[in-house]
């Protein structure tokens, strides 16, 4: 206990220390801030300086004293451990801060890249890492520590409804309920509270992504400055659900987004060798060539997983980095190790929130604030090490010895099975007459719940909504740099397409060099050409049957891009949502990317089906009347995945869309031209929609021209008029497709 008081000591005389290099460091002149710019030199010196000061910090704090600390915490009682840990974390803390404000001298300039002794001297973690290593604290991360804009983030009197639209009636839910606080670069700030309490929903409402203002009420702020488009290149934003694709392996998603993301004065080489950090500092080394994995393909394991969507977001350098629930649905020891990861982010001058659902005690003593909702109202907003200190103050106490954080979600439940209740509440359960106001003599979760949240407002709301009228200590000029409306796109709308048009490829190569669509293809076109073997076209019968082949084709090739293009926007939805969210490009970049990489696959399974059956069945021998006819098949291919694009897109639910889509194939098919040839007049116009009348009247025409004017009722024209339906309908569905896309809600999480 004696080597714990002494030990408090050093770090307080450090944190007095660090009080005066943050105050120097504040009064700075703002030229030094434009100065950093100057030259990188002196920046990248003032970086390692900082890092060394940090690295100072914890070396003189007792848990990350290597070999003296493990002693410590072998030798002691648990309650000792918690002790010292506390400590640790208050050290760790300032030194966070003094990084943090040392950042201010730097040049906000964007990035630069880390001192390569730095790199050199990371040492990445993996899940071969003895967790003890992070228990003493001697298993530190290096992070990437570029000096970043520091962002203040403040939130006063948040609220936030929604709107639930019922068969009958209209009603309105409340959310959130005046939620205040704030958080540092620096510090990490958990939200805590139980399922449903509205974590995500604030999330999402301060990393900006809950824009409606109709919605939202109270005050979010970022360096006092409301939230701007610009904010969302220095925001990183980890959702609860990892959103990545699953065919693509560790190092391409992580390269792809080093492409898209990072500013355009980085080179490609930098970008990708920034990819490649940060596979090293996640410590994903060992499956940088694995697939991601989901659902049916098995891939990286869910916490290398996890890491890598935070890679996605780190790989920009976030000032600000949102996370919800990053450690759910991990063992405790991965859990320990991301939040771990997280702190060392902060101590690079970062913000950093995160929803945490139910973290052990050691996680918990990781935090440097907290939020702890309860029914979307506000509990406690304060320093996470003085949460005890003040529940303890209104009267309810653990009865056993439990996690904190097992205590606070059991009040912000309502539950006080296990915690002394405070006198003003056991008064109300003396008051109360009906059952309804207590359970066995105990007030109700609705009761307690009441009480926390006037206790919180009479006692601790007012003193914190003060302290948010205090200026935050940067330069009107620094903090005016949050607030640019102009979005910063990390590549030319040129190179967002090449990254994007091979990033499809990269996606669905194994759909590419699938056997079993090839197969498919092929053994259709087999046995069309032994039905249809050296068809004869001398007799009316035979013209009739090979016109049967004919439109059969205009069928099969109408029916299967349909189908397959019905898939692409819904499925990658969530990615697209994720992706426009953060700015990463343009729609249209992505637009035309998405629909252009699966052209090269779509255009040569035709080739090989039509080698097959027209050489098989005898269609008109020689070159031009083959390519004619390939011609007509890709045309009609492309037409007709323009519509299966606009539904998915429009709807963007495969149910309704494969509904709707099999309504208005089987509709064209008819129209067709084949099985009905006087079709009423008020109902004609039907045909010219259709891409199967006009690829038929084509084929006609390829194999027919010069020997008679008319087969089979339908008549041989020009062709002219079909061509340029063919080429409305490749466009006009494909604009149709883009609206709705434009026009699609981005993700609100909550
Ligand atoms: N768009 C919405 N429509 C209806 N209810 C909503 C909507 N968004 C949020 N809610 C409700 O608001 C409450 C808070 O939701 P939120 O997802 O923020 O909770 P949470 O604390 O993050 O929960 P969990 O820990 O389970 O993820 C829930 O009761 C949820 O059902």
């Amino acid at each position: 206990m004696e080597k714990a008081t002494s030990l408090s000591g050093l770090v307080r005389t450090k944190s007095d220390q660090l009080v005066e290099t943050l105050a120097a460091a504040f009064k700075s002149p703002p030229s030094s801030v434009a100065a950093g710019s100057g030259g990188s030199g002196e920046v990248s010196e003032s970086v390692g300086a900082s890092r060394r000061s940090s690295r100072r910090m914890t070396g003189a704090s007792p848990g990350r004293s290597g070999g003296k600390n493990t002693h410590i915490r072998k030798s002691r009682s648990a309650q000792m451990k918690f002790e010292v840990e506390e400590m640790i974390n208050s050290g760790a803390a300032l030194s966070r801060a003094s990084s943090a404000s040392l950042g201010l001298s730097f040049s906000f300039t964007g990035f630069n890249m880390p001192p390569d002794d730095i790199i050199a001297d990371s040492k990445p973690f993996s899940d071969d890492d003895i967790p003890e290593d992070i228990e003493a604290g001697t298993g530190k991360l290096k992070f990437q520590t570029e000096p970043t804009l520091p962002i203040y983030l403040k939130f006063s009197d948040v609220t936030y409804k929604v709107v639930m639209k019922g068969m009958t009636s209209t009603q309105e839910k409340d959310i959130l309920n005046g939620i205040t606080g704030c958080v540092n670069p620096g510090e990490v700030l958990a939200l805590m509270g139980p399922s449903g309490s509205g974590k995500t929903t604030l999330l999402n409402l301060l990393g900006g992504r809950l824009n409606q203002s109709n919605n939202r009420g109270g005050s979010v702020t970022y360096n006092d400055q409301p939230y701007s488009k610009s904010l969302k290149s220095r925001i990183g934003f980890v959702t609860q659900d990892d959103v990545l694709f699953p065919h693509l392996t560790v190092r391409e998603t992580l390269t792809y987004a080093a492409l898209l993301r990072l500013p355009r004065s980085l080179s490609r080489e930098e970008k990708t060798k920034r990819a490649i950090d940060v596979i090293q500092e996640l410590g994903l080394e060992r499956c940088q060539d694995t697939i991601i994995g989901g659902s049916f393909v098995r891939g990286v394991s869910g916490g290398e997983r996890k890491r890598v969507s935070i890679g996605n977001e780190i790989i920009i350098n976030p000032s600000l980095l949102f996370l919800d629930e990053p450690t759910s649905g991990l063992d405790s020891t991965t859990a320990l190790r991301i939040v771990q990861m997280l702190q060392e982010i902060a101590e690079a001058g970062k913000t950093v929130v995160t929803t945490i659902h139910q973290p052990s005690s050691r996680l918990f003593h990781k935090f440097d604030k907290l939020v702890l909702l309860g029914k979307g109202s506000l509990l406690y907003f304060g320093k996470a090490s003085e949460v005890m200190a003040y529940f303890s103050s209104i009267g309810c106490n653990p009865l056993l010895a439990m996690n904190p954080a097992e205590f606070l979600l059991d009040l912000a439940n309502g539950n006080i099975n296990d915690v002394s209740v405070p006198s003003e509440l056991e008064d109300k359960v003396h008051v109360g007459s009906g059952e309804a106001d207590t359970r066995n003599g105990k007030p109700t979760p609705a009761i307690v719940h009441e009480y926390l949240v006037e206790a919180y407002e009479t006692r601790v709301a007012k003193r914190e909504k003060k302290k948010l009228l205090a200026p935050i200590p940067l330069d009107e000029e620094v903090k005016l740099k949050v607030s640019s409306p102009k979005r910063l796109w990390g590549a030319t709308w040129w190179e967002q397409y090449n990254i994007l048009f091979c990033r499809g490829i990269k996606e669905r190569r194994h759909d590419y060099f699938s056997w079993l669509r090839i197969t498919q293809v092929v053994s259709t076109a087999a046995i069309l050409g032994l039905l249809w073997w050296q068809s004869d076209t001398s007799s009316p019968k035979g013209l009739q049957d090979q016109a049967g082949l004919l439109f059969f084709i205009a069928v099969f090739w109408g029916f299967f891009p349909v189908f397959t293009a019905i898939f692409t926007f819904p499925q990658e939805r969530a990615v697209l949502s994720k992706e426009r969210s953060a700015d990463m490009y343009r729609l249209s970049a992505y637009f035309m990317a998405r629909t252009t990489s699966d052209l090269p696959l779509d255009l040569i399974l035709p080739v090989l089906f039509l080698l097959v059956v027209y050489f098989m069945a005898g269609l008109k021998m020689g070159a031009a009347p083959f390519f004619l006819t390939m011609i007509t098949v890709f045309l009609c291919i492309v037409a007709a995945q323009g519509l299966g694009l606009a539904i998915g897109a429009s709807l963007m639910d495969l149910k309704k869309a494969t509904t709707l889509a099999s309504v208005t194939v089987m509709t064209f098919m008819l129209a067709g031209g084949f099985f009905v040839n006087r079709i009423p007049v008020f109902i004609s116009w039907i045909r010219y929609m259709s891409f199967n009348y006009h690829t038929y009247k084509l084929l006609l025409k390829v194999q027919y021209e010069h020997r008679m004017p008319v087969v089979g009722g339908t008549r041989i024209d020009s062709g002219l008029e079909e061509v340029c339906a063919l080429v409305a309908m490749v466009f006009g569905y494909r604009i149709l497709a883009y609206i709705s896309l434009r026009m699609m809600k981005l993700q609100s999480g909550a």
